[in-house]
């Protein structure tokens, strides 16, 4: 017998009209307090017991490398591969982090996580979906959804969520870490044509992220010396629809 989970209840006392006045002069915005604090707490402390994937590119290619081949590589060839990543940076489009598809798990049957399930139903709930399309004066029918833990000196390069076919409307990002400061690094940056720094988000606690693609952005690295995560459920929020 499988038992509905009960989704988590967003912040009521989010007032939609502000936060719609807020978005339309910006197309950005970061939402304090969205969920409760103990959901948000308790999605944390499942995101620290999963099985990160470490996933970056090299020409072209995506890779995602699972525990068990980071524990055959060793810690000589795995740190080759990380540098070899960080020195790309400079040069190309580059990416350095960990992950945990969420959306992926659920559509293959394999998400074991209660609360990981409750969170993306929650994400896709008429009631979320409702609001965030009215903040955004979005018509999103549901969203995607992945886990990233950024580590010291993880980052990802320049680029603006822009994928034909993918239908995105906006992008956003769940920030779980505690206590996170721009001195940490690993702040969302966006700029403008002229690759211009326009806004910086730093990641907050239980805050929601949420910003109109494309549009130019990325993640700064974070600083090497820091035993922080930059730990956040992300994703966009999309029509069905390829002609809209
Ligand atoms: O984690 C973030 O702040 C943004 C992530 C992002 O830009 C992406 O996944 O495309
Ligand atoms: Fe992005």
């Amino acid at each position: 017998m499988t038992v509905a989970v009960e989704n988590f209840e967003v912040n009521p006392e989010l007032n939609t009209s502000l936060l719609a006045n807020a978005f339309k002069k910006s197309s950005r915005l970061q939402i304090p307090d969205f969920l409760s604090q103990s959901a948000a707490k308790s999605i944390l402390e499942c995101l620290k017991t999963l099985d990160w994937r470490l996933v970056l590119n090299e020409n072209g290619k995506h890779f995602d490398i699972h525990p068990a081949q980071i524990d055959a590589l060793g810690p000589t060839k795995t740190n080759l591969i990380i540098n070899a990543a960080k020195q790309r940076r400079h040069s190309q489009f580059q990416y350095l982090y960990k992950n945990y598809p969420i959306a992926d798990m659920v559509s293959s049957g394999n998400l074991s996580e209660d609360v990981l399930i409750r969170l993306y139903e929650t994400f896709n709930s008429e009631a979320v979906l409702r609001f965030l399309n009215q903040v955004t004066c979005a018509d999103a029918e549901f969203c995607d959804m992945q886990a990233t833990n950024f580590q010291a000196g993880h980052f990802l390069n320049h680029h603006d969520d822009g994928v034909i076919g993918k239908n995105r409307k906006f992008a956003y990002v769940y920030s779980l870490t505690p206590e996170w400061t721009a001195e940490l690094g690993g702040q969302l940056e966006f700029f403008d044509s002229n690759r211009k720094m326009t806004d910086a988000f730093v990641p907050a606690f239980n805050t929601l992220s949420i910003f109109s693609v494309p549009v130019m952005h990325q993640v700064s690295p974070v600083i090497e010396d820091t035993q922080k995560e930059r730990i956040s459920i992300t994703g966009w929020f999309r029509t069905h629809n390829s002609l809209s």
